[in-house]
Order: structure tokens, then C-alpha cells, then sequence
């Protein structure tokens, strides 16, 4: 089975101060996967090293079997949409979907108009005169749009509002099924990955707390006759952390 991210006792380290430590990992293609932990927990810096933006302290990490962001092949393959939803502020929204269609050689057009539709954005508004949540969608819109194997998304539905969230939960599922696409995604709110993700990864403290098939996990950790919710066991593995 192709592996889409492979970290080998991954580290990196600002300073004296490890942000991300002994991170091992072995994620399968084909999962949308939840990357979960509390603020400064290290969640940013490795997806950060996932998609090529930061080098490593320590330690190995591949994605797609080949080094993030080495080369245009690479590059094409990986969509990120970082934390601070990157856009030119003086730019429109459809100038916005020319530079992508101009910068990404799978660029889908139909599938990034139909959803700028969708979303109700206006075309000629400046991406600098959008909401927040607008802002968040249109970035979100770019990534979809690029095509890639796999889309790698920092906290993408904190600036949405809870319909835009439902939304976004079952758009990415639906684009995940139809377009065999690897995501991984991480946020504060894991009740908004559990409509979405069938894979977690547990991060608190710089270091990997918990990984692997939300079903196999929430399988192993059900006592019997109980319920036992995704939250519940991100919350278990945070509680317990030392
Ligand atoms: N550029 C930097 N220079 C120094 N320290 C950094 C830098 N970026 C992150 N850190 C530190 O690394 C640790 C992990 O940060 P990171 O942003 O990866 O956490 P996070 O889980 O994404 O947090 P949040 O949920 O608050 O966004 C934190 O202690 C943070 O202060």
C-alpha cells in the first residue's frame, strides 16, 4: 500500500526549544487524516515539514515516497493551505483563480469556478475586502483546484462558521472519495474531525501521543457494552500526557 507521509524519528528544534520530537509515523494513502493536540503542541511544524516549508532538525520524512518540495514534480502533487490562509490581499477572486491556473500545471477550472459559485464569492471582490471565512474558502478552493494526490491543510475551519463547516466536511469528503485524494488536516476541535477524518494523529508536547485508524483506535479502546467518542479519546491521551 503507497505510503503518502512517512516520518522517521522526525525533530525539529527553534533554539534550545523542540517543537516537533521522535516523531514516527506511517500514513497509507487515501485517508483524510485529523492531525490533533493543543496549542503549541506541534502540529504546524509538521505539517510545515510535510509540505517542504521547513527543514528537519532530525530524522527523515517523505511524502508521496519522495522528499517534500524537491522538485516540481513533487510540488505538483502536494497542495498546502497554511494557518494564515495565504492570498494577495489586492487581488481578485478571479485573479486569484488565473495565477493558479497560470502556476499549476493540473489546475481543474471547472472545479474551482463551480465552487467560487457555490460559495457565493463574488468574482471582482479583492481578496483583502473578503471575511475571514471567505478567505479561508477561497484559499481552500486553490488547494482543491491544484489537483493534488495529496492537500495538506492547517486548521481550515477555524475561521468558518458552523454551516460553512458541515460544508467543508462533506465537500472534502466527497473530493477525497471522487478524486482519490490524501488529505491531512489538523484543528483544536475534534468534533469537526470526526465528520471527516477516518485516520488521527494525537500530538501534545512535541510528540506523537497517538496514531492510526479512528475505527481501529475507538475499536481498541472501547470497553464493552460502552460508547466511547473520538473525543473522548483524543481527550484520554491529552489528560494522560505527562
Ligand atoms: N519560528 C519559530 N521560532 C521559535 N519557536 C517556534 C517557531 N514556530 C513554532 N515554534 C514553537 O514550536 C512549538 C510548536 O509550535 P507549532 O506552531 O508547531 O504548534 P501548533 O500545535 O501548531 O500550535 P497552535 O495550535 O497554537 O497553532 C511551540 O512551542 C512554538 O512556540
Amino acid at each position: 500500500m503507497t505510503t503518502v507521509l512517512r516520518a522517521q524519528a522526525l525533530g525539529k528544534r527553534y533554539g534550545r526549544r523542540w517543537a516537533l520530537r521522535e516523531c514516527t509515523v506511517d500514513v497509507p494513502a487515501g485517508h483524510v487524516v485529523g492531525l490533533v493536540g493543543p496549542n503549541g503542541a506541534g502540529k504546524t511544524t509538521l505539517l510545515k515539514l510535510a509540505a517542504g516549508r521547513l527543514r528537519p532538525t532530525t530524522g527523515d520524512v517523505t511524502v508521496l515516497g519522495g522528499r517534500p518540495g524537491s522538485t516540481p514534480a513533487q510540488l505538483a502533487r502536494v497542495g498546502f493551505v497554511a494557518q494564515e490562509t495565504p492570498l494577495y490581499a489586492g487581488l481578485t477572486v478571479a485573479e486569484h483563480l488565473r495565477l493558479g491556473a497560470r502556476l499549476n500545471p493540473r489546475w481543474d477550472d471547472g472545479l474551482a469556478r463551480a465552487r467560487v459559485a457555490r460559495l457565493g464569492l463574488d468574482p471582482g471582490r479583492r481578496a483583502g475586502r473578503l471575511s475571514g471565512g471567505q478567505r479561508a474558502q477561497l484559499a481552500l478552493t486553490l488547494g482543491l483546484a491544484k489537483r493534488p494526490d495529496l492537500l495538506i491543510l492547517d486548521e481550515p475551519v477555524a475561521a468558518l462558521d458552523p454551516l460553512a463547516r458541515r460544508d467543508f466536511a462533506r465537500g472534502l469528503a466527497q473530493a477525497a472519495a471522487e478524486h482519490e485524494l490524501s488529505v491531512v488536516l489538523s484543528s483544536h476541535v475534534v468534533s469537526d474531525l470526526e465528520k471527516v477524518c477516518d485516520y488521527l494523529i494525537v500530538l501534545a508536547g512535541s510528540r506523537v501521543r497517538l496514531a492510526g485508524r479512528t475505527e481501529e483506535l475507538l475499536a481498541a479502546h472501547r470497553r464493552p457494552g460502552g460508547r466511547l467518542s473520538l473525543e473522548d479519546l483524543v481527550l484520554t491521551y491529552l489528560e494522560a500526557r505527562p
